[in-house]
């Protein structure tokens, strides 16, 4: 994969400088500003998975470790008071008006007035218009960024960022601190969440995890496909496929979400006016440990 970036990409943008010519590889990482080839550092998750052999491990690695801890220091102390969420994954691509970025949206929007923080990857498209619909409904709108070699930084409509090198520490992050996923159309990065999602589920490491993936037309192939293949051969049971459901509206991706969770989404457990400050909403024991088979307990 390519670490190189072009001033005009839709990136953060910065002065082009006759001395820096007319398109130029280019990034940007806090206050450095990076050209030509000064740009082919690659990310932090580039280093640690692209790098073959010992020497790596004996002299880097080790400290890697320390900076990947602090990410799941960092993330649990951002996110540990955020209270019942969801996150909604979709893809990076989609455009305002469109379809699939106004119903992710109304999702937003919709969580918000169930009182329901919502999670994305901070990105922009589908991501980005979760975020604003939360915003809009006057709730909590997170994004977990991540470093990418083509890095477009948190989109405008995250309240609560908290930015990420390592995708394992971040996907973490989803799962632990959302009561489940809603999931719009996208690419291989959609794809990713939402089959670690559903292991997580089929082997038990978290419970009570509603999975609602939106669009018919998208996402019914894949389910047809599932089906026939990976039920019909023996690799899943036909039980798996409980663990996912598909709609095709807004509101009913919030319902079923929401249901899920046992609750509604107006006037429910998790509606501003009824929320119980004692209540635990199923993550912990009553002696305030994390209960088994829970993502808190896993
Ligand atoms: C591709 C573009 C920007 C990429 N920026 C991203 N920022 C944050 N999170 C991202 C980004 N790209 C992918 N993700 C994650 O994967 C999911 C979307 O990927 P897909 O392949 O588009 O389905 C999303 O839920 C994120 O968690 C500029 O166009």
């Amino acid at each position: 994969m390519s670490t190189e970036s072009t001033p005009g990409d839709g990136e953060q943008s910065t002065p082009r400088t006759p001395a820096a010519g007319g398109s130029v590889p280019w990034r940007r990482k806090g206050p450095i500003e990076l050209r030509r080839r000064q740009t082919k550092q690659g990310t932090a998750d580039q280093h640690l998975l692209d790098t073959k052999g010992p020497g790596r491990f004996v002299h880097t690695d080790p400290w890697r470790v320390m900076r990947i801890q602090s990410e799941f220091v960092e993330g649990f102390g951002a996110l540990a008071e955020l209270g019942p969420a969801v996150s909604v994954f979709g893809s990076a691509r989609t455009r305002p008006g469109t379809l699939y970025y106004e119903s992710a949206v109304a999702i937003g929007r919709l969580l918000a007035e169930a009182g329901v923080a919502v999670i994305t990857g901070g990105g922009p498209g589908s991501m980005e218009a979760a975020n604003r619909g939360a915003v809009e409904g006057a709730g909590t709108s997170v994004g977990l960024g991540i470093e990418l070699p083509f890095e477009t930084g948190l989109n405008s409509w995250v309240d609560l960022g908290v930015n990420f090198r390592y995708f394992f520490a971040r996907k973490t992050m989803f799962v632990k601190y959302a009561h489940g996923f809603i999931v719009l159309p996208g690419g291989l990065g959609t794809l990713d969440e939402l089959f670690e999602a559903m292991v997580l589920v089929q082997t038990g490491k978290v419970t009570q995890f509603p999975i609602v993936l939106l669009g018919t037309e998208f996402w019914n192939p894949l389910v047809d496909w599932i089906r026939a293949t990976l039920v019909g051969e023996g690799m899943i049971s036909a039980s798996d496929l409980d663990l996912i459901s598909v709609v095709d509206s807004p509101e009913d991706a919030v319902d079923r979400v929401l249901a899920g969770l046992g609750t509604e989404r107006r006037g429910g457990m998790f509606g501003n006016a009824d929320v119980d400050e004692d209540d635990d909403f199923g993550m912990v024991d009553g002696d305030g440990e994390p209960e088994a088979g829970t993502a808190e307990g896993a």
